[in-house]
């Protein structure tokens, strides 16, 4: 027996594979209650601190005063739902190369066991804006998105910024030299992209299960994401469990969501947590915008030493960034 009161935004979910969904809405007073870092605080310590406790208990937190403004955030989804409004023929010509360009809906499938459509979203990857790689990124016309480049440019320098003051924080969260991550070469050029996303409101009747994104982890080091508001963001806080429990995550007007992804659970040991969320379609059009930090291609993520003991091995071997995310990328667009 399959029950579906997704749109209840509270409910139980048996799936065919067995794996028992609940989730939590609004109406219950559980909303996830994610703790705050405040990335200009000067009591560094206490700040490392609480990104450790957050860490190893969410694997999600929410930044504030990390100094991109709210006027920049409005700009990028104004522009933002401007590119997605081209016709699907200017869209389809910049369409996804070497990981920058356009996505188009349903091309993506990010839990390909819950569902074979594909997931009800459309993306578009801006990649990293320095080094050799630089001119991989498509951009949209200059004569029919005039200020397009330069918002997203912008935008892209002031959340690398901003992720880099936190890189610091997270090295002396786990222990390092703050500059930790640069001395290991993750921070040179990161492969660090910007990917917009935008969720229609409303769906093609379909009798499958869609997601605006299916259940999934990120694949990096940490995640900076940026939504309009609109409810849809979910984590399941135990992956390992079967029942799997989703709880929202509310959005807080100003303040980047941020999350830790697998390289740097990697890194950790499994001590920092790359939690597994997912995107649930609310029937209301969306839109967010998703930073996803991750070391330079050469860097090679290594189990710290901090993480691992002769009773606590190290559970994953090492592996060269670019290598990492290469497979991540095949396994979920097939190439
Ligand atoms: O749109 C969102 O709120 C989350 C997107 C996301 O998790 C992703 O693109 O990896
Ligand atoms: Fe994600």
């Amino acid at each position: 027996m399959i029950y579906d009161l997704r749109f209840s935004l509270t409910g139980i979910r048996f799936s065919s594979t067995g794996i028992v969904d609940y989730w939590r809405g609004k109406e219950m007073s559980e909303a996830l209650n994610l703790p705050n870092i405040d990335l200009s605080s000067p009591d560094r310590i206490s700040t490392a601190k609480s990104i450790r406790q957050a860490c190893i208990e969410f694997g999600f937190f929410y930044l504030v005063n990390h100094g991109v403004d709210e006027e920049l955030f409005r700009r990028v989804f104004e522009e933002s739902s401007k590119l997605f409004s081209l016709p699907l023929e200017d869209k389809t010509k910049m369409s996804r190369k070497q990981q920058r360009g356009y996505t188009p809906l349903y091309s993506e499938n990010l839990d390909p066991s819950s569902t074979p459509k594909g997931d009800s979203k459309e993306s578009f990857y801006i990649g990293p804006l320095e080094g050799a790689i630089k001119d991989l990124n498509q951009w949209p016309l200059e004569e029919a998105l005039p200020c397009w480049r330069s918002s997203m440019e912008c935008y892209y320098n002031k959340v690398l910024s901003a992720g880099t003051r936190l890189m610091h924080l997270i090295a002396l969260a786990l222990n390092l030299d703050e500059d930790f991550f640069e001395k290991v070469g993750a921070l040179d050029v990161p492969m660090a992209f910007l990917r917009l996303l935008h969720y229609p409101g409303k769906l093609e009747p379909s009798g499958e299960e869609i997601y605006g994104a299916s259940a999934h982890s990120d694949y990096g080091m940490i995640t900076l994401l940026i939504t309009d508001g609109i409810p849809g963001l979910q984590v399941c806080r135990d992956k390992s469990h079967h029942t799997r429990v989703w709880e929202d995550v509310p959005n807080i007007k100003g303040a980047f969501i941020v999350n830790i992804g697998d390289m740097m659970e990697r890194w950790t040991n499994c001590l920092f947590r790359s939690t597994l969320h997912r995107v649930m379609p609310t029937g209301q059009e969306r839109y967010s915008a998703a930073f996803f930090m991750d070391p330079n291609s050469d860097c090679v993520v290594k189990c710290l030493e901090s993480c691992c003991s002769e009773s606590c091995p190290p559970r994953f071997p090492p592996i060269r960034s670019i290598d990492y995310l290469k497979e991540r990328f095949r396994l979920t667009y097939g190439s």
